[in-house]
């Protein structure tokens, strides 16, 4: 236990270089998290823990984001013991049992950063999750020094969810209307459209609850919708890694076969980056 505790420390210049590398098409979303986190590791006594809140299309690289960042701290990535991650359908899917999840999940924070100061954990599915079990957790996620002796306030939490996806759509396809760079788009004009669409929703309960109220999201992390050619190069980088040769037509092919919105211009892939190793595995294999 001792020997990976000594492992955890954040490497941000990496964690730039795989961001640059890996993830494309999310300029906003890498700039907001390099902030983030250079801020929050820079500081050897923050007052709350780390909270992202990361929103977007399905297969924009929500994942993926999360993926890299536990790379970048943790000796064994998303499988080190020190990082946790739940999704709300998998890990509480009925709301009946809420009180006994709310039970066992506080037990488990608490008992996993007494453990360790410096976990992380990941809720993914966040815009499905009950009122209730949000409620739960934000204690840990609040300004306070200690709770009964435990530290909170070196740990991070990432919620993700698709809530915001449509709006932060809206704002893509108007800035390609309009002939404009899509990597001018800055975190401003699409925090304008998520404030209506997303923290407004009283139908899912992130939103709902004081979360938004009393500041305890520290950042709002949007993830644009792909385009063909974003596409295009993670099928290029799927290739790569399986250690196929890179074909610009079997590219083209399968980013054709690939779904594309809206219906009458076909500019963002209906599943982001999703279907990919999927489309790959069926056509070389
Ligand atoms: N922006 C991106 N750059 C590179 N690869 C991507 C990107 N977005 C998605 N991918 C790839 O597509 C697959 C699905 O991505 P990921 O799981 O990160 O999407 P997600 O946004 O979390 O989706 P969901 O909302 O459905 O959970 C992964 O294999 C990932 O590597």
């Amino acid at each position: 236990l001792l020997q990976e505790t000594h492992t955890i420390h954040c490497q941000v210049n990496r964690l730039d270089r795989d961001l640059e590398e890996k993830l494309f098409g999310q300029h906003v979303a890498k700039h907001v998290i390099l902030k983030a986190i250079k801020g929050f590791w820079n500081n050897p006594n923050p007052k709350k823990p780390l909270t992202l809140s990361l929103h977007g299309w399905t297969g924009t690289g929500k994942n993926l984001m999360s993926k890299l960042i536990a790379k970048n701290i943790y000796a064994k990535g998303l499988d080190s013991k020190y990082v946790h991650q739940f999704v709300t359908t998998l890990h509480f899917p009925h709301s009946e049992h809420t009180s006994q999840y709310k039970e066992q999940l506080q037990k488990w924070i608490r008992g996993n950063i007494t453990a360790c100061e410096r976990s992380m954990f990941i809720f993914d599915e966040m815009d499905k999750m009950q009122m209730g079990l949000i409620d739960a957790i934000k204690p840990y996620l609040d300004y306070y020094d200690n709770i009964d002796g435990v530290v909170y306030r070196k740990a991070m939490f990432l919620f993700l969810s698709n809530a915001g996806g449509e709006k932060i759509t809206e704002v893509a396809l108007d800035y390609w209307h309009k002939g404009n760079k899509r990597e001018d788009i800055k975190l401003k004009d699409l925090e304008t459209k998520l404030s209506v669409g997303v923290f407004n929703n009283k139908k899912s309960g992130f939103w709902h609850t004081s979360l938004i109220d009393k500041n305890l999201i520290d950042y709002f992390v949007p993830f644009l919708p792909l385009e063909y050619k974003h596409v295009k190069l993670c099928i290029r980088e799927e290739l790569i890694s399986r250690g196929y040769p890179v074909d610009e037509d079997i590219i083209n092919d399968i980013a054709s076969e690939m779904t594309y919105f809206p219906k009458n211009e076909k500019i963002f892939s209906d599943k982001g980056c999703k279907a990919v190793e999927a489309k790959i595995y069926f056509y070389l294999e």
